[in-house]
């Protein structure tokens, strides 16, 4: 768990961090979004100590994180940022390889970890390993970036807009992939990003700051349905708002007892997908089935554009 307790951060007496409190739950990924210049990479890099808080408290499982030297922490703690930051004149393999070494794992554990982190991240170890980051593309150099930030198997993980250099396609998969990721390693994220797409898309829980200041930190069903001031409800689009609704529910919640024509769908598909495909093959319904295949009912567009619907 992270707690971070009325921190706040000037620069020439100018507050950019003013008095923020919130908690990030262990096993959960916690999305910051605001304008720019708002603070949210100076709060992310508070957690680490990249940059010292002037007041307020930070704790890592109950541990203030003065407690343990910035280099430390900074080992045991993952940071994966837009830039990657990957060593130019090293391989892929040396690359995700820096903090084990670092903290003096065997080289057979090493060479297992990068194995396996390269596998997750689809990158075939024998082709990618032995490259160099010039050698990759984009997309490829940001998801070494991340692999390295998971090497040492961080409980916590730091994300500064690590998807914003990627094209939507590549983006919405590397999306997919982190929150894959993140359930298989049971990491805590914190990631900050400029995209509300994208905050949607990952967050358990989204902190919406502007000038310093956090306005609201909900789950994206309450930014939705009760945003705290106009700002969030603009930052969220209030035309957005059912398409925001659907995209963050699953078929699994609106499954009712019935048979429909055509392929099923997987309880998992979120809502909006699932409108897109009745709207796109024409039917009011479609049969739902759970991730092994068997039938669990129906799911009608008819309810799923009532549940995407604001207060009767
Ligand atoms: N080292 C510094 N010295 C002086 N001012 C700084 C320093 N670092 C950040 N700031 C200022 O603090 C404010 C918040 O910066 P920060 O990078 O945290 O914002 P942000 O929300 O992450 O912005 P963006 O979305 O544009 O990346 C900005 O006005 C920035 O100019």
């Amino acid at each position: 768990m992270i707690e971070i307790d009325g921190v706040s951060k000037s620069y020439d007496g100018r507050a950019v961090v003013d008095n923020v409190t919130m908690v990030v739950q262990p096993r959960s990924i916690a999305v910051i979004v605001g304008t720019s210049g708002s603070g949210k990479t100076t709060l992310l890099r508070m957690i680490n100590r990249l940059v010292e808080r002037d007041s307020g408290s930070i704790r890592l499982d109950a541990e203030d994180n003065r407690s343990i030297p910035g280099y430390l922490l900074r080992r045991r703690i993952g940071y994966a940022i837009q830039e990657h930051g990957l060593f130019p004149h090293r391989t892929v393999s040396e690359n995700i390889a820096t903090v084990p070494r670092l903290l003096g794992w065997a080289p057979s554990r090493i060479n297992a970890k990068v194995r396996e982190l390269l596998v997750l991240f689809q990158l075939d170890p024998d082709i990618f390993g032995s490259r160099y980051p010039h050698e990759l593309s984009g997309g490829e150099k940001q998801r070494v970036g991340v692999a390295r930030a998971l090497a040492a198997e961080p409980n916590v993980l730091l994300m500064d807009e690590p998807f914003g250099a990627l094209d939507p396609v590549i983006r919405a998969k590397a999306q997919d992939d982190l929150r894959t990721i993140q359930r298989h390693l049971r990491t805590t994220i914190i990631l900050v990003t400029h995209d509300m797409e994208e905050a949607f898309r990952l967050a358990d829980k989204i902190a919406v700051m502007d000038a310093g200041r956090l306005l609201q930190y909900g789950t994206p069903d309450d930014l939705v349905r009760r945003p705290a001031t106009p700002f969030v409800e603009a930052l969220i689009g209030a035309r957005e708002r059912p398409f925001r609704l659907l995209a963050i529910n699953t078929l699994g919640e609106a499954v009712e007892v019935g048979e429909a024509d055509g392929p099923p769908l997987p309880a998992d598909t979120s809502q909006k997908d699932a409108v897109a495909e009745m709207v796109w093959s024409r039917r009011g319904a479609v049969p739902v089935v759970s991730s092994d295949g068997s039938p669990l009912g129906r799911v009608t567009l008819e309810a799923l554009l009532r549940r995407a619907g604001g207060p009767s």
